[in-house]
Formats: structure tokens, C-alpha cells, sequence
């Protein structure tokens, strides 16, 4: 069990531009410089195998969130893969994952490509939801402890997206792999079954809820912060 301690804050300033003085004066609106915190010392208990959910309006803070405990982990020595970095190489699909043509089928299909056209083809030749579960595959692939999507599925149609989350979760518990999306989509609890679901609110509000399916370990509110 590892407890991270998170906090995030940003100072705002705003530059002084005649339509930014026109404006605020229209609205009324102060310029001096503000502080606003997203998080200040939240804990969270993260382990091996949690499925974790972050989800929340647009601009809560999601993102920095699943940043800054990606962060706290790689300095936890854990190894971190995140599909928004993930490289595409130049080469038919089916070249790109797996030690063979099997494992290869197997793993794509488990990211949601299972079209033996889309195997032959290269990434650049790819729908962008095309090209982003083959980062996904390549994401289950990589020898890392824990796997991070951010805008979960946000370019998949909702049951190609809800179908893939199902499918990841799942492989995630069985290698023992933490797996942690962030996603303004709050219709995928029933495919991911997180063990951690976190929805972020505006300012520094954040509901952590936190079901873990052990018998010691009853489902239990961490923490709601306002
Ligand atoms: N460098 C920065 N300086 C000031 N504010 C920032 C900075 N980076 C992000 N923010 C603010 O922090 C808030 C949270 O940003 P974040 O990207 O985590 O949101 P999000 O919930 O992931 O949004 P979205 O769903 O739109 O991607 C936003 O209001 C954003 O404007």
C-alpha cells in the first residue's frame, strides 16, 4: 500500500492588453493576481492491480491530477507507461506488438482491433481511433507497473471505448498492472470496475471513492473535500 500526498496550485496573473482592460471592465472583472488550488494535500492510496477512475467537468483538474500521481509514482521507482507518449513506429501493425503473429492478433484484439485489414496496414494509414488502440495494445505491452490514459477513449465511439475499458481493466487485475484513466466521460464504471474512482470538482473539491473487493477491505469513503 502506498499513501501519495498531492497538492497543486497556480498563480494567476493577467497581462494587461487594452481588450483585456476593455473586457474587464465590462464585467467588472479584478486583475490582480489570484491563487487557485486544485488539490492541497490529498492523500491517496494507490496499489498494484487499482483500477483507478478519474473523471470530472472540463478544466477541473483531471489532467494535472493524473500527472501528478504518474509523477509521485516514477519517483516511487514504479515504471510508468502513458499512452499520450507512446511512439508509433513506421511498420505494418501486426509488426508492432507480440513475439509472434498470435500473441500479436491477441493483444490487438484486446485493445479493440481485430480487423485483419487494419494488421496490414501502417499507423500513418490509420483513423486517429484506429491509431489510438494500437497505443493502447503497445500501452499493454510495455514492461511497466502502471499504465496511464488521459481522455480515456476520447476519439473511440462510446461501445468501442466502453468495450476497450472493459477489456484493459481486466488484463490490468490479472498482471497485477495499475491502471488509471482520466476522462470527462463518466458512462464507463460497469466496464472498468475501478477500484478507485475519483471525480474531480471545480476548485479544490474532490470525491475519492474507494472500493476494494476484499473482505477485510469493505467499500468505504476515503475522503470528500469541499
Ligand atoms: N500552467 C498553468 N497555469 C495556470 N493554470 C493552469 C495551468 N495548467 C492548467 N491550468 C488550469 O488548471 C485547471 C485544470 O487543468 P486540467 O488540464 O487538469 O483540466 P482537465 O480537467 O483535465 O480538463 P479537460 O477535460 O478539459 O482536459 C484548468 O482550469 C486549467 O486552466
Amino acid at each position: 500500500m502506498t499513501i501519495y500526498s498531492l497538492s497543486r496550485s497556480f498563480k494567476t496573473s493577467v497581462e494587461r492588453t487594452p481588450r483585456v482592460l476593455e473586457v474587464a471592465e465590462s464585467f467588472g472583472l479584478g486583475l490582480s493576481d489570484k491563487e487557485f488550488t486544485l488539490y492541497d494535500e490529498l492523500e491517496l492510496d494507490i496499489r498494484a492491480s487499482d483500477v483507478v477512475y478519474i473523471t470530472g467537468q472540463s478544466g477541473s483538474g483531471k489532467s494535472m491530477l493524473l500527472k501528478d500521481l504518474a509523477a509521485e509514482m516514477r519517483k516511487d521507482g514504479l515504471k510508468v507507461v502513458d499512452l499520450n507518449e507512446v511512439e508509433l513506429k513506421d511498420k505494418p501493425v501486426i509488426e508492432l506488438v507480440g513475439k509472434n503473429v498470435t500473441e500479436a492478433t491477441e493483444i490487438l484484439s484486446r485493445a479493440g482491433i481485430s480487423d485483419a485489414w487494419i494488421f496490414l496496414r501502417k499507423p500513418s494509414e490509420l483513423s486517429d481511433g484506429q491509431r489510438y488502440r494500437l497505443k493502447l495494445a503497445l500501452v499493454m505491452e510495455a514492461d511497466a507497473d502502471v499504465w496511464i490514459a488521459d481522455e480515456f477513449g476520447a476519439v473511440l465511439d462510446r461501445v468501442t471505448a466502453k468495450s476497450v475499458a472493459y477489456n484493459m481493466a481486466k488484463v490490468a487485475r490479472r498482471q497485477g498492472k495499475t491502471f488509471m484513466v482520466a476522462t470527462t466521460h463518466d458512462d464507463m464504471t460497469e466496464e472498468l470496475a475501478p477500484s478507485v474512482f475519483i471525480e474531480k470538482l471545480f476548485n479544490d473539491r474532490i470525491e475519492v471513492l474507494c472500493e476494494r473487493y476484499e473482505e477485510e477491505d469493505p467499500p468505504q469513503m476515503l475522503m470528500a473535500a469541499e
